[in-house]
């Protein structure tokens, strides 16, 4: 499977304070990668890293290198606009805008400059279909999105997503305001979509990582301790700290 992320000697600070050590990883094509460990390990710093959503917070500073396909992504020439138009993101907290379900999902593409209403209409029908909420909202796109439940309002953000045609979906705690049994239909959604994206999720649940992911990162402290098929990490890790870790005995 083609590589989709790699990223070598990555360093990450705020200020003087470095939350992210001399981290290595590839991320693979359409597969399902988990971050997980206990709060503060760094975590949603790193997944903010892969589309430079870190470049929005004043006194953060990268070093080392982040290729996304054959392209170095903190390059003075690279085009961040372009990166996370193709990679994603979802966010904890459902955050729609104050607007109609279908303008929120039309708002990416008219902002590319798309103003014909038919192939509006296709590509929002098209989102809200993969982001499994048409036949919950079809009769009414036309309404706030902020009637729609929490787990409506976050299917709409995944929906709002995929109207970009993007190739990397990240999701930082995606369910985590979530009732279970939307945070049940947010899970299926990804499974489905693992086909044709490449999707990187922060869980704080384990039970979720292991049930949703191909591959999954431990991260303590700053550091990447282990990184490995889902199977493994849970069932037969190779760090102290990973048992450690899954097993409950800190975090
Ligand atoms: N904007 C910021 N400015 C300064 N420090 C920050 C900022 N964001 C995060 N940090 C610090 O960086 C470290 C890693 O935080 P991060 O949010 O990436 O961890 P996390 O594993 O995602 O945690 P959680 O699971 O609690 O969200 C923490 O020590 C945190 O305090």
């Amino acid at each position: 499977m083609k590589k989709t992320f790699i990223i070598e000697n990555m360093n990450l600070y705020y200020g003087n304070k470095q939350a992210l050590i001399n981290i290595n990883m590839e991320i693979k094509e359409k597969e399902v990668t988990a971050f997980i460990g206990p709060s503060g390990c760094g975590k949603s710093s790193f997944l903010r890293s892969l589309n430079r959503m870190n470049d929005l917070i004043e006194d953060a500073r990268i070093e080392g290198l982040i290729k996304y396909h054959d392209d170095d992504i903190y390059d003075k020439k690279f085009d961040v606009i372009s990166l996370r138009t193709k990679v994603g993101m979802v966010f904890q907290k459902p955050n729609p805008f104050p607007m109609s379900i279908f303008d929120n999902v039309a708002y990416g593409p008219r902002r590319q400059g798309i103003k014909n209403k038919k192939v509006l209409t296709e590509i929002v029908e098209k989102a809200l279909k993969q982001a499994a909420l048409w036949e919950e909202v079809s009769d009414r796109t036309h309404e706030s999105a902020m009637k729609l439940s929490g787990g409506q309002q976050q299917r709409l953000c995944i929906a709002r997503t995929l109207a970009m045609n993007p190739e990397v979906i990240l999701m930082d705690e995606p369910t985590s305001a979530l009732d279970p049994i939307a945070t049940q239909k947010i899970e299926d959604l990804i499974n489905d979509l693992k086909k044709d994206y490449t999707i990187i999720i922060v869980t704080h649940n384990m039970q979720q990582a292991a049930r949703i992911s191909d591959k999954t990162a431990f991260f303590l402290l700053g550091e990447l301790i282990e990184f490995d098929e889902t199977s493994v990490i849970f069932s037969n890790p190779k760090k102290e700290q990973t048992e450690s870790y899954i097993t409950g005995r800190f975090g």
